[in-house]
């Protein structure tokens, strides 16, 4: 009996019939120690999506070396970024859902707004068990990458896949695989640059660095890459600037096969050497600052172009919890609800 949902056809659509949105984000370690990370990093880097290397001998790898070896490391990064509220990543996701729930509160929408991460807590899926359990049978999935691509957005896909293979009354569901072109998207990303501009004088060059993803996998047809360029395209001709003002960049390598290139590090020590001394970077893969922002680009880099001779360096945050941000997410459900 405990799953009996008390359906009839009286009150079948008072107790269920809600909608729900579910943002999705990567999920970040619950603690800035090794033991935390190396779980994280444990359940992240065996994900098939993100590493495509045949599993057996992945696995050895993964725990024989880069487990021994790395979350030590990315520990002490993770505690230079960690604040009172925890992890930057979870807490600006955290805040992302409740402006938008008092967002359609206000406008007087009726449909509840949860999160989760695709690795760690919250997990996928308790919080579609949840959602199930408040009566949401129809929902609206937004991963939050701006860009598709197969290690993020499709791997948020087979998380809420796998989690629905063992239900019986599977809700309505809309996943929304894509933003790079939205126009809300742009303008938000434009807004936020302009404003930069305004405040700190325009820079020689606007570098976007976008994570990155091993080349091979733009070769195999994941269009990453492809959107990462019109991203690139659509934001810079809002903002009216030449080819010579701005560049894409890749950045957050890992392990040694060739990534997307031109890489952000490798293009920060060319910079000054071609008088490029003055630069604001910006990060449109990021729909919320994380350690890859804040301290690979923030700190990391401009140690690399002040190093290499470059005088002025600005990053320029993430849209994370902006108003614009959170509308633009309203009118990407919105069609959906
Ligand atoms: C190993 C391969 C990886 C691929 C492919 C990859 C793609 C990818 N990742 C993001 C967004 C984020 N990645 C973050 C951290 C992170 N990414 C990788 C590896 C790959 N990412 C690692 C090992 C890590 C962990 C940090 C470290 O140890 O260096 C984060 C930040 C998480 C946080 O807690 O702050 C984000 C966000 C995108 C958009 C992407 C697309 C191709
Ligand atoms: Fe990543
Ligand atoms: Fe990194």
């Amino acid at each position: 009996m405990a799953k009996y949902l008390g359906l009839t056809k009286e009150n079948g659509h008072q107790k269920r019939g809600k909608t729900g949105v579910l943002l999705v984000n990567l999920g970040t370690p619950d603690e800035p120690t090794t033991p935390s990370v190396r779980r994280y990093l444990a359940e992240f880097l065996a994900d098939p999506r993100v590493v495509e290397i045949p599993k057996l001998v992945w696995m050895l790898i993964l725990h024989g070396i880069i487990l021994r070896v790395r979350p030590a490391k990315s520990a002490a990064l993770y505690q230079q970024v960690w604040t009172e509220q925890g992890s930057p990543l979870m807490d600006i996701t955290r805040r992302q859902s409740q402006k938008l729930a008092e967002y359609f509160a206000k406008e007087g929408t009726q449909v509840s707004v949860d999160f989760c991460m695709r690795y760690g807590k919250p997990s996928v899926t308790s919080t579609l068990q949840r959602m199930h359990q408040e009566g949401i049978d129809k929902m609206v999935v937004l991963p939050l990458y701006p860009q598709y691509s197969a290690p993020t957005t499709a791997s948020a896909f087979d998380a809420i896949a796998k989690e629905l293979m063992s239900w019986r009354y599977l809700p309505a569901l809309h996943f929304i695989n894509t933003y790079h072109d939205h126009p809300d998207f742009i303008d938000a990303l434009a807004v936020s640059i302009a404003k930069d501009f305004e405040l700190n004088g325009q820079p020689q060059k606007l570098v976007l660095s976008y994570h990155g993803m091993p080349e091979r996998n733009l070769h195999l047809g994941d269009p990453y890459y492809c959107f990462c360029m019109q991203t690139t395209k659509l934001v810079v001709e809002k903002l009216g600037l030449t080819e010579e003002q701005y560049i894409t960049t890749f950045q957050s390598r890992f392990g040694k096969a060739k990534w997307l290139t031109p890489y952000t590090d490798a293009t920060m020590e060319a910079l000054p050497g071609q008088d490029v001394k003055d630069i604001a970077v910006v990060c449109p893969a990021f729909s919320a600052d994380c350690l890859e922002t804040l301290e690979e680009i923030a700190v990391e880099n401009r140690e690399i172009f002040e190093a290499a001779g470059g005088e002025k360096y600005r990053y320029i945050a993430a849209l994370n919890d902006d108003d614009a941000h959170i509308q633009m997410m309203a009118n990407i459900v919105k069609p959906h609800i």
